[in-house]
């Protein structure tokens, strides 16, 4: 079978200049969660968000990346959309790529919704054309009613997740990246989103879904990629992982 998505080696820092404070610089060193903490000798702490990621996807795949705050899901979701570049490693991605990852960096706060569904549509590759004949879908599911016409930033977090689930699920994409989608919106727009979901889910060769909420990947997904601190802990069939031990279920 085909590999749709690709990645081996796949480590990314960040680097946090001008950390002045010998007291953060400590908490940031002892911090329990979240990426490995490195300094150097300046005022530089780099936070290894991802350190040697590497699995492949087949057509068909459904993979839940689960792992505590700071195990890196978003990081990865975002070198998988493109939007980072990892330090090191191998990155192929086959398709074309649809990303419900960071909310507030898909929008423009100072444009209305209808004016973000454009650009959003734009950047995901989409023309002119192909994006107004689908602008009354896209606002219809989004329910955001006259609000569609007044500027993002008078729009609950909800509402903007909404807007952005939106296009992000309109297109039909081949690979659907998805980061806690469920968390925003309320329980009427939760059904109607599952139920999108779904139906994507039929035509999306690949969908990457970031959350914490075990029940879905279980419902939803067929493989599983477990992160802590940046590393894979494990990556395979959701079926072989015990969700209540976090652990691979040994025969
Ligand atoms: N822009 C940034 N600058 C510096 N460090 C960052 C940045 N974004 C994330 N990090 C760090 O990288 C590590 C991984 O963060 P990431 O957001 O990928 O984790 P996550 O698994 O998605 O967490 P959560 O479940 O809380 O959403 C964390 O230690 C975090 O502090």
């Amino acid at each position: 079978m085909s590999q749709v998505v690709e990645l081996r080696g796949v480590t990314l820092e960040y680097c946090i200049y001008s950390v002045k404070a010998q007291s953060l610089r400590t908490a940031f060193l002892n911090v329990a969660v979240g990426g490995k903490m490195l300094k150097n000798g300046h005022d530089v702490i780099h936070v290894r968000a991802l350190d040697n990621v590497g699995f492949s996807l087949s057509e068909g795949d459904r993979l839940g990346i689960i792992g505590h705050n700071g195990a890196g899901k978003t990081t990865l979701l975002k070198v998988l959309a493109g939007i980072y570049e990892p330090d090191s490693g191998l990155v192929s991605v086959k398709g074309r790529v649809s990303s419900m990852v960071d909310i507030g960096l898909g929008l423009d706060a100072t444009l209305t919704g209808r004016e973000n569904i454009i650009h959003m549509a734009r950047r995901r590759g989409h023309s002119t054309k192909e994006i107004l004949a689908n602008m009354e879908s896209i606002v219809e599911f989004s329910e955001l009613g006259p609000f569609v016409d007044l500027p993002v930033k008078t729009y609950s977090a909800g509402m903007q997740s909404r807007l952005v689930f939106a296009v992000a699920t309109n297109f039909n994409p081949d690979i659907l990246l998805l980061d806690e989608w469920i968390g925003a919106g309320d329980a009427g727009f939760f059904e109607k989103a599952k139920g999108k979901m779904n139906e994507i889910l039929e035509k999306s060769r690949v969908m990457i879904l970031a959350t914490h909420n075990f029940g879905l990947v279980a419902d939803v997904c067929n493989k599983l990629l477990v992160l802590d601190g940046g590393k894979m802990e494990y990556f395979g069939d959701v079926s072989a992982w015990d969700f209540n031990h976090m652990k691979p279920i040994t025969s």
